[in-house]
């Protein structure tokens, strides 16, 4: 569809991917928001392609993914892998539907925008390829947070060591992850022993994986593939995508990425440094006010934010706020979020609201 939809009519909004981690997160989310739109169409992989998906109490179809599914969209959102992602968004796009992408494909190119309606919304508007890029869940659980720290003492260097669910590798993640549980369910001599989860997992499983090694009952500090002198693609990507959504070009961000055994939701720790001197009750304060951040932070009872805790919830959780001594321009503090919710389907979901209301 090349022209804006008729005065009054609501737009079509297509959901591409729609049976995967994101996807389905995505019609959860749109029941409670649907009154922004007219029909809702979706489409997925040929495996998909026929069965019966539900938004509220609609039952949809999926369709295939082909130039026809775009036909009659307005906006789509794009929730597959990065592998298709650019030839499908681009024939969208060339056809006058507004795409909203989750892949890394076009994150970073200069002429896409990288948007949270929280830090940059304004951004929607320049989209001269009619390409909006979604960031990544990691960069995402951290990102409101910041830029209300950036706002109010204007952010130097970050140091950030991420925590990231199995779901971060979507459905086939999850998955992996509880058959490893079945498999070291019981033996609680288990973990005792260098490699015995290793090889007990590879017996059972195999040794083809999502994840490089074992993830139930152990941890992997290696999210991604190398992407140069020692760091991760997943790594840069906080770096990219932090730095562009921030508008920090130079900013120093030195991260580690480490995949847990957790479902869902990802979490971080941040040491942050600012231009300014900064107090933690201030820094506590501004948090406590910013819309899309819930503050859990009290060292006494203890209550601070974890990843189980928060899953299924739209806000960041921020806690543990505290500062090195002699250190008056540092933050540090740990924030959880689920990244397939506000991470990921929540902010495309809000994104495509804003170009909709707009068209
Ligand atoms: N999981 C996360 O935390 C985040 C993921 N992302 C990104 O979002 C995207 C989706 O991730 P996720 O939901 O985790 O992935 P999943 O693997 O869980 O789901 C992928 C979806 O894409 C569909 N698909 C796969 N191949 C094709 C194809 N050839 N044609 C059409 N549809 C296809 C699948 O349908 P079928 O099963 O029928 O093949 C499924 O609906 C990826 O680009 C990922 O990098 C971004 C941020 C966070
Ligand atoms: N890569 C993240 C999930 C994510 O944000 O996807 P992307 O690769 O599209 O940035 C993870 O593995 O947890």
């Amino acid at each position: 569809m090349s022209t804006a939809p008729a005065f009054g009519r609501r737009p079509t909004l297509g959901v591409v991917g729609a049976t995967g981690a994101v996807g389905r997160v995505v019609l959860q989310v749109l029941p409670m928001r649907r009154q922004h739109w007219g029909a809702v169409r979706v489409a997925a992989g040929a495996e998909d392609v026929g069965s019966t998906v539900r938004v509220g109490d609609e039952h949809l179809t999926v369709e295939a993914v082909d130039a026809a599914f775009f036909d009659d969209l307005d906006i789509a959102i794009f929730d597959i892998p990065p592998g298709i992602a650019r030839e499908w968004v681009e024939l969208a796009a060339s056809r006058g539907v507004v795409c909203i992408d989750n892949s890394t494909v076009f994150r970073t190119e200069e002429d896409v925008p990288l948007v949270v309606p929280e830090v940059n919304s304004h951004q929607v508007r320049d989209r001269p390829r009619g390409i909006i890029a979604n960031p990544g869940a990691t960069v995402m659980t951290m990102i409101d947070v910041l830029a209300v720290l950036h706002g109010g003492w204007e952010l130097t260097e970050l140091v950030v060591t991420t925590f990231q669910a199995a779901s971060g590798l979507g459905r086939a993640g999850m998955s992996r992850l509880h058959d490893e549980l079945d498999v070291v369910h019981g033996d609680r001599e288990l973990g005792t022993r260098p490699g015995d989860v290793r090889r007990l997992v590879e017996h059972e499983l195999g040794e083809e994986s999502p994840f490089p090694a074992p993830l139930a009952l152990n941890l992997i500090p290696f999210v991604g593939h190398h992407a140069g002198d020692g760091w991760t693609s997943e790594e840069r990507k906080v770096r990219d995508e932090t730095r562009k959504i921030l508008d920090l070009p130079e900013l120093p961000v030195a991260t580690t990425c480490v995949r847990v055994p957790v479902v869902s939701s990802h979490s971080v720790t941040v040491h942050a440094t600012f231009a300014r001197r900064i107090k933690p009750s201030a820094a506590r304060q501004a948090l406590v006010e910013a819309p899309a951040v819930v503050v859990l932070d009290d060292p006494d009872q203890p209550d601070f934010p974890t990843p189980n805790d928060v899953v299924g919830a739209d806000p960041r959780f921020a806690g543990r706020i505290r500062q090195l001594e002699g250190h008056p321009n540092t933050l540090d503090l740990f924030i959880c979020g689920d990244n397939l919710r506000k991470g990921a389907a929540l902010n495309m979901v809000q994104t495509a609201e804003l170009v909709a209301a707009d068209l």
